[in-house]
């Protein structure tokens, strides 16, 4: 919309007014079912309206806009201020006060000119709430958040208060939503909801205003090593709101109680519903939070406390390298993935693990025994235990040859995680062990199996999360060694569980602290050092050995001890069924 379409309300303001309708397109809306025609008149009629009761002085007129898209948007244009209207209609807000009514965001952009039309300059980097994070531009697209400083693994990175969340009565008022406002898409009744709080709590603070249209909004950001990533200032001060709800399309995070960014969350499950539902899930926008790009092997985990967001590094970061967090479930296939971010975030994530799956799903077969091998409960059921064994194994054994090793590292050369491996890889430790249905009697297993097992659950956490296992066979110490694609997950910690179980039926109790001291080092960096180790796996017959380093006869010793096993590199182990 130009300066032409812009009327500014001075102290001829009645004849102002018509003067801009008068110049407006006067065609009907169309309605498109979203509200009820018969409450408004349309702009003919606005004609015939007298407009005394929106004038309140001589001076100026003051008259409401009322938005059926932004119920409370109620704003009082006052005297001196610019607006620009698509498509107005005169009626009646629920106040019982006559309004000028707009229907869609794109209808209404309001113009105000006691902010200033140029504004200050951006500022290079928006606070942060740790010192050790700065915004710069990112080769994933756009602006990222990035380590100035190292981060050790977690380490908190951000604790931000949302700017604005919807709860759901909100929600109900837009129903399921509408249909084609962002490019033809339908844009739910919770988005939509805090759309309207984002209004609300900016709409009369210029500053958050700013923060807010300085975030993404949805047009591709350019990958460019210089300032020209940063979008560029709006050049008046608008309230474009039909940016707004791209922003909030492009920035929202959903809170769903008790859930982090994994949806295999072990933890906090007293707190949270088996299935939360709609009702529980609250959409939100977070200022900080909204910088941070998106990466399918991320080096931040995340997680709310009521309406923070709190990001911790889940490995020890470097200073300068960009921090990311996952927006989809980093357990997802590549085509899951690939899906929900082009329909949900709009973009092709360019990091390293999606590369490597893009080469490797070129195979249909691939993508198949995959699959399968990632629901192998479902998949091994019936027979004998030997033979739903044999059946787990051949399915993580063909999903291991899908994952060709030479295509799993980054440009440096580093290795990538096959972190659809991890789950195959728990499910066959535990097929190989549980004979019994109900009684995870992992005693009554042959000593193969149970050695099968330590494998698997080995072979989780060091190809499917990536982390190197350090274990001496010569003294009960082990170490959990974070690589730089290290991937924590909650699985991790149960398979280093199962490790310790199994040290614990061996009578080996130092080995089983050892193994205990890993899984609670994977839990911490998974869910903050606060998180409490201690009440979960109340379902090991281990939970009451403490968990402790092991013992080593000198530091030095397992120094080099520990640099000597860690110079072989992590090879899927041989599988077998017997
Ligand atoms: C919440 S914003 C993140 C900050 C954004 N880069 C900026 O400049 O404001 C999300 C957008 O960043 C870009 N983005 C984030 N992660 C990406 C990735 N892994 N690959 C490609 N683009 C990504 C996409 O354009 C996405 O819609």
């Amino acid at each position: 919309m130009g300066d032409a379409d812009v009327v500014r309300v001075d102290s001829a303001s009645a004849t102002n007014l018509k003067h801009m309708i008068d110049r407006l397109s006067v065609s009907a809306p169309t309605l498109q079912g979203h509200h009820e025609p018969s409450e408004y008149k349309t702009l003919d009629m606005l004609e015939h309206t007298s407009f005394e009761r929106l004038q309140q002085d001589e001076d100026g007129a003051s008259f409401l806009v009322w938005s059926i898209f932004l119920r409370p948007f109620g704003m009082t244009i006052a005297h001196g201020m610019k607006i620009a209207i698509k498509e107005p209609f005169l009626g009646q807000c629920p106040t019982g006060d006559l309004a000028i009514c707009v229907h869609h965001p794109t209808d209404c952009i309001l113009v105000d000119s006691s902010s200033p039309t140029t504004k200050p300059p951006l500022p290079a980097t928006p606070s942060c709430s740790t010192h050790h994070i700065a915004i710069r531009p990112s080769s994933l697209g756009g602006r990222g958040v990035f380590a100035t400083a190292p981060i050790g693994a977690g380490g908190l990175v951000v604790l931000e208060k949302a700017l604005a969340l919807s709860d759901s009565v909100d929600a109900a008022t837009y129903g399921n939503g509408i249909d084609g406002i962002l490019e033809g898409e339908r844009s739910n009744g919770r988005k939509l909801a805090l759309l309207q709080q984002v209004v609300d709590k900016v709409c009369n603070d210029g500053e958050l205003q700013q923060k807010l249209f300085e975030l993404h909004a949805g047009q591709r950001p350019p990958v460019s090593p210089d300032d020209s990533a940063l979008p560029a200032p709006l050049s008046t001060a608008a309230f474009d709101t039909y940016r707004a709800l791209a922003i909030v399309k492009h920035n929202a995070h959903t809170i769903i109680p008790g859930n982090t960014s994994d949806h295999h969350d072990i933890s906090n499950k007293a707190a949270r519903p088996n299935h939360p539902s709609a009702h529980d899930q609250t959409p939100g926008i977070w200022l900080q939070a909204s910088m941070f790009n998106h990466s399918c092997l991320p080096n931040c985990t995340w997680a709310w406390t009521g309406d923070l967001f709190v990001a911790r590094a889940n490995r020890d970061i470097a200073a300068d390298e960009e921090l990311t967090v996952a927006y989809v479930p980093t357990s997802y296939d590549y085509e899951k993935r690939k899906s929900i971010l082009r329909s949900s975030n709009d973009f092709e994530c360019l990091c390293p693990l999606c590369e490597a799956d893009k080469t490797a799903a070129r195979t249909p077969e691939v993508q198949e025994a995959v699959t399968k091998a990632q629901r192998l409960p479902k998949y091994v059921k019936g027979g004998s235990h030997e033979e739903r064994v044999r059946e787990a194994a051949m399915l993580v054994r063909s999903a291991v040859a899908a994952y060709p090793r030479s295509i799993y590292t980054d440009p440096d050369g580093a290795e990538l995680p096959c972190i659809q491996l991890a789950e195959p890889f728990y499910h066959l430790a535990h097929a190989m062990l549980d004979r019994a249905k109900n009684g995870h009697d992992w005693i009554a297993t042959s000593s193969d199996m149970r050695n099968n097992a330590r494998l698997y659950f080995t072979a989780c956490v060091e190809v499917g999360l990536g982390y190197k296992l350090v274990l001496d066979q010569q003294s009960p110490y082990c170490e959990l060694i974070l690589m730089k694609h290290s991937q924590p997950r909650p699985i991790g910690v149960l398979a280093f569980m199962g490790l310790a179980e199994l040290a614990f039926i061996d009578g080996d109790k130092i080995r089983c602290r050892a193994l205990k001291a890993c899984a609670k080092k994977l839990y911490g960096i998974w869910y903050g050092e606060d998180a409490s180790f201690k009440k979960q796996h109340l379902y090991y017959k281990c939970k009451a050995e403490p968990p402790e380093k092991g013992k080593v006869s000198s530091s030095k010793e397992w120094e080099e001890l520990k640099a000597a096993m860690l110079l072989k590199s992590t090879v899927p182990p041989k599988l077998s069924a017997s």
